[in-house]
């Protein structure tokens, strides 16, 4: 289980004065779930997932992962980010196999577990490529299987499909379901998309700003049901996500959250 409890982070702005970007947020994300964070643009979710990775300390509560306090990175927290951070003089393979190097695995056996994975993500064919070669949703799909690499216990994704065009988004989406079914590991999911998360998440946490906190919770189904019946289009029309949509575009477009886009 990850346990965040009353996770709240104040930083002092360039006028001195506080800025609350996180305040008291309580959240669960137990083995399994796929758990999606919605909010306008400085609600706090990237300052939420920083905690979670151990990049940023809380100013007050705690976070644990399976009984564990968090106080720091670790190979337990696989993180995805908005830009790829791959190596570009490095193959995609070694680009995958990074972190089990890093974690002293022999090169023959760090091989084999990143072709698995390259596997996984459909780019068993790409392994001695190089980033530039490679479009934009390949190399989020790199950066997938190399959070993946090292076993986490969860995988933290910071909007990992924000600049991707939209059909690109949609497959990427599809490709994150079937590794999250297939692997069974639970997802912290940052995304600025109503359709995005509705479709992705297990359970959704709607974000506000100033200060950062949880204004609504929703647990869903539809991600289940993609993966029962692979129809994204019934999911897409399905009256009750249409309803959803409304509702939380509503919480996002009230006074205090603009620039929001479904
Ligand atoms: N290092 C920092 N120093 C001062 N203020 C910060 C710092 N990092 C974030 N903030 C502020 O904290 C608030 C939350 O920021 P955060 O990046 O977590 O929001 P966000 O919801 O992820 O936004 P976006 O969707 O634009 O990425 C914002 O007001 C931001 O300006």
């Amino acid at each position: 289980m990850l346990r965040i409890r009353n996770a709240t982070v104040t930083f002092e702005g360039h006028d001195g004065r506080q800025v609350h970007a996180l305040d008291r947020v309580d959240l669960d994300i137990e083995e399994g779930a796929f758990v999606v964070a919605l909010g306008a643009s400085g609600c706090g979710k990237s300052t939420l997932l920083n905690t979670i990775a151990g990049f940023l300390p809380l100013s007050d509560g705690s976070i644990t992962l399976n009984g564990r306090e968090i106080d720091g990175p670790g190979a337990d927290r696989g993180v995805v980010f908005q830009k790829d951070t791959l190596l570009p003089w490095a193959s995609i393979i070694d680009n995958v196999a990074l972190g089990l190097r890093f974690a002293g695995i022999p090169k023959r056996a760090r091989r084999e577990r990143a072709r698995e994975l390259l596997g996984l993500v459909g780019l068993a064919d790409f392994a001695e490529s190089h980033p530039h070669e490679l479009s934009g949703g390949m190399r989020q799909r790199v950066g997938i299987a190399r959070a993946l690499a090292t076993e986490p216990d969860i995988l933290l994704m910071d909007e990992p499909f924000g600049a991707l065009d939209s059909l690109t988004r949609e497959q990427m989406q599809e490709l994150l379901v079937s590794v999250w079914h297939r692997t069974g590991k639970r997802i912290f999911f940052i995304t600025h998309s109503i359709e995005e998360a509705l479709f992705l998440g297990t359970r959704l946490i709607v974000m506000s700003p100033r200060p950062g906190r949880v204004v609504a919770r929703y647990e869903l189904d539809f991600v289940k049901r993609y993966v029962e019946t692979g129809d994204v289009r019934g999911i897409h029309l399905d009256p009750a996500f249409a309803a959803l949509r409304e509702e939380i575009r509503q919480i996002l477009h009230s006074d205090h959250h603009q620039g929001i886009a479904a």
